[in-house]
């Protein structure tokens, strides 16, 4: 199997970075998260430059909904970089990992009010979805005498070859403004009271193996562009969003790199603007590019078992990892202890949660497997812990990072004590 340049076997064992795995089980325990630290700058360098290759302009906002973990997000904002954030819980994160308030965007269809109070008080811009939005935020900013710089998120109505519950810019998705209603959104922008519209934002899905799409999208937001100039709309921003995916298949996806997402958008980006004659800042959002390949997770197994097929099962499921649950996801498997051995049988593996849908990895020729063996999950970086939730009362687990020959918590593992101390005593049941 295709090996990013940070995950190599020696003596039979998977290592990542300087790390062998077995070791990293061994003292950090099992199930476990684990990053690497000099991928995350490699892949951040890599896409930054793809784009500055073409344009200066251009604004990295990390899409903190990946992966956001405090480690990761001042790794990111030690790279330069911003973020997209979707919550005032990873607008907080964003700012305690040092990122410039300048450098965020507050994006999401249905945020409250306190939501936008937090944005303004902190001067971070806001990805605007509806016209209701737009009043509530303009109330908001006027009471506390202040004005706020917003976008307004434009549905392109664009179809991506992606799973349908990630394909963000359809035209019946929930996200965005349509585009024959943009330029009312705008034209009630500029009435409205401390609120200045400057920027321009969509994002038409994730994991998108193909750049077509992406330059389609960027087609679109610039022919918009030129018509919100004609308005009287000063554009300083115009933010393209995030989506481009990572081979999960390492040996049968045909991924774009980001040169070639660059190499695809870029020229249909630089023509608009410069048919209009302004000069925006570009702003993207990638997360899975940057983060994906960055992550495993190793999970010890626990039994195997002969059934209808073969299973081994692991003491990770959908608890941690819900991205093949939810959406059939593939993620390619090792066995971390006996890396080198040749494939033999076929094995499913399944993870330890009381429902039939936690499957890991089904049907995939692995070398035999037994009890303790140590199983590595890849491509984990992105949507793996952020969408990792305690069903069946499992603590979620350690994550760490390395770098170099040195590995720490980036968050330590959860107790069960910590998920009983959210939990109150009814006043009414007696003690
Ligand atoms: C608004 C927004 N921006 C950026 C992203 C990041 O997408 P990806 O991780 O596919 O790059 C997402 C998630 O799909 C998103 O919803
Ligand atoms: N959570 C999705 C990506 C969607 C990102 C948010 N818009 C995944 O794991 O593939």
């Amino acid at each position: 199997m295709k090996l990013p340049e940070h995950l190599t076997i020696k003596d039979g064992h998977l290592m990542i970075g300087s790390h062998d795995c077995n070791d990293l089980a061994e003292s950090y325990g099992t199930p476990l998260y684990v990053t690497d630290e000099k991928r995350i700058r490699e892949n951040f360098t890599r896409y930054n430059s793809a784009l500055k290759k073409h344009y200066n302009n251009v604004r990295m906002l990390y899409a903190a909904k990946a992966n956001g973990n405090m480690a990761v997000l001042k790794t990111f904002a030690d790279l330069g970089a911003g973020a997209d954030v979707f919550s005032s819980g990873e607008l907080h994160l964003a700012l305690l990992a040092g990122m410039n308030p300048e450098n965020l965007l507050f994006n999401g269809s249905s945020k409250t009010k306190e939501d936008l109070e937090l944005a303004v008080d902190k001067g971070v811009r806001v990805s605007v979805d509806s016209f209701d939005e737009l009043a509530q935020l303009s109330e908001v900013a006027k009471a506390k005498g202040k004005d706020v710089e917003i976008s307004f998120r434009i549905n392109p109505a664009i179809d991506v070859p992606t799973h349908p519950k990630i394909a963000t810019g359809l035209a019946t998705s929930k996200f965005g403004i349509p585009a024959d209603q943009i330029l009312d959104a705008y034209r009630a922008a500029l009435e409205a009271d401390n609120i200045d519209p400057v920027g321009m934002h969509c994002h038409i899905g994730s994991q998108i193996l193909e750049v077509l799409p992406f330059a389609k999208a960027a087609e679109i937001m610039v022919k918009i562009a030129g018509k919100l100039t004609d308005i009287g709309v000063k554009l300083k921003f115009i933010d393209i969003g995030g989506g481009l995916g990572i081979p999960y298949h390492h040996d049968s996806d045909n991924a774009p790199t980001p040169e070639e997402y660059a190499d695809a958008v870029m020229p249909v980006f630089l023509e608009g603007i410069a048919r209009i004659g302004i000069k925006p800042e570009l702003w993207v959002e990638p997360g899975r590019n940057l983060m994906g390949d960055t992550t495993i997770l190793l999970t010890g197994v626990n039994s195997v078992k002969t059934a209808h097929k073969k299973f081994v099962n692991v003491d990770a499921g959908f608890n941690l990892l819900l991205r093949p649950a939810m959406y059939d996801s593939y993620h390619e498997v090792i066995v971390a202890n006996r890396a080198d051995q040749k494939p033999e049988l076929e094995y499913t593996v399944t993870g330890p949660i009381c429902e039939s849908g936690d499957i890991i990895a089904a049907d995939r020729m692995l070398p035999h497997v037994e009890r303790g063996d140590l199983i590595a999950v890849l491509d984990c970086g992105a949507y793996g812990y952020s969408m990792a939730s305690q069903y069946n009362c499992r603590p979620r687990c350690p994550e760490i990072m390395v770098n170099g020959d040195r590995s720490a918590y980036m968050r330590r593992g959860e107790t069960v004590i910590d998920i009983l101390n959210t939990m109150a005593d009814l006043p009414w049941v007696e003690k």
